[in-house]
């Protein structure tokens, strides 16, 4: 079972894209009264046309969501155009202290959505008695998806033959591994320009904020909801695959305690373990500043 904490747009979103995939059985939890249960009913409603047999339930008991093999967590405030995503830290931070808490199944697995992901999922490891690889944070993975989706379109190529990397911190700050991206294994610099190369780099590191910007009330969900649920189907199915997700580092360019966007083997028993890219002096650098910022944010709360 997976449970889904917040359902709103991303967390409806993710269990209307897991009952596609064919999962069991998807429970939604939301704060406000109704609301998981509303949605819930209207996604089975849609079954008999989608095809799907999962079961989708709603439930106004934030246990029913909890006691899941996967919990994930999309709970909380969004961002408002002009905001960054630093500035939902006071909003959301109870929020993912209080569900750190109330996990207590030993084997499930969480994936954290709510922003500022890396700091939440730093704070949610904090609280947690679940150890480091059981606890993901949706970072790294949705940027590379959004690279891959810019690099095809440019070339009028298939996505699927598109692969992209991106690690460290789900902000401005991100890196872009240049030599991980790569179209059916040709390096992109074989086919795109540096001018071309860099632009797309950026609207990549600010593919969020302009969705926010376009769409004025909400910030994008239906992209992380579909990586959200890529990332609980990896789990679910033990696939091995190997997805940049922000977990506890153990030591990584010298950096433990913080959680960051790093290629993780992703099974059953979550980011089982971090395959470190190779990184030149400023990207190393750039990872350790976003470290930094994090503990220091963390440092300077006195409830964190
Ligand atoms: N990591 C990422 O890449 C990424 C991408 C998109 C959105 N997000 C974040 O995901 C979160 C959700 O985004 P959204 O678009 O679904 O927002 P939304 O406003 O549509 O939904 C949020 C839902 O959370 C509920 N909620 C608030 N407090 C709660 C609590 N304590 N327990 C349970 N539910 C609670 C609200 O009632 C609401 O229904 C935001 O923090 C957003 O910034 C992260």
């Amino acid at each position: 079972m997976i449970g889904i904490i917040g359902s709103g747009n991303v967390g409806a979103n993710t269990a209307f894209f897991l009952a596609e995939k064919g999962v069991d059985h998807v429970t939604l939890f939301d704060i406000q009264d109704g609301l998981a249960q509303g949605k819930a009913l209207d996604m089975m409603e849609a079954a008999p046309i989608r095809g799907y047999r999962t079961v989708i339930s709603g439930t106004n008991d934030p246990q029913d969501g909890l006691n899941a093999d996967i919990v994930i967590i999309t709970a909380g405030a969004v961002r408002k155009p002009g905001m960054d995503r630093d500035a939902l830290f006071q909003a959301n931070k109870e929020i993912i202290i209080d569900y750190a808490k109330k996990i207590t199944r030993p084997d499930t697995r969480v994936i954290i959505v709510s922003e500022p992901v890396d700091l939440l999922t730093t704070l949610f490891a904090r609280h947690s008695l679940l150890p480091p690889e059981q606890i993901m944070g949706l970072g790294g993975i949705l940027d590379a998806t959004r690279l891959r989706f810019l690099i095809a379109d440019e070339l009028g190529v298939s996505m699927e033959n598109v692969a992209a990397q991106v690690v460290g911190r789900h902000s401005d700050d991100m890196i872009i591994l240049h030599d991980y991206c790569c179209v059916s294994g040709v390096p992109v610099e074989h086919f795109l320009s540096r001018e071309t190369i860099d632009r797309l780099f950026d609207q990549t590191r600010q593919a969020g904020g302009l969705i926010v910007e376009l769409a004025g009330r909400a910030s994008a969900y239906y992209g992380p909801s579909a990586v959200a649920a890529d990332l609980a189907e990896a789990i679910c199915h033990d696939t091995g695959r190997v997805l940049s997700v922000s977990r506890i580092l153990s030591g990584q360019f010298g950096i433990t305690e913080t959680a960051l966007s790093l290629p993780c083997v992703i099974n059953r028993a979550g980011a089982s373990s971090i395959l470190e890219p190779r990184l030149d002096d400023s990207q190393i650098q750039t990872l350790k500043t976003s470290a930094r910022t994090i503990q220091e944010t963390l440092k300077e709360d006195t409830h964190a």
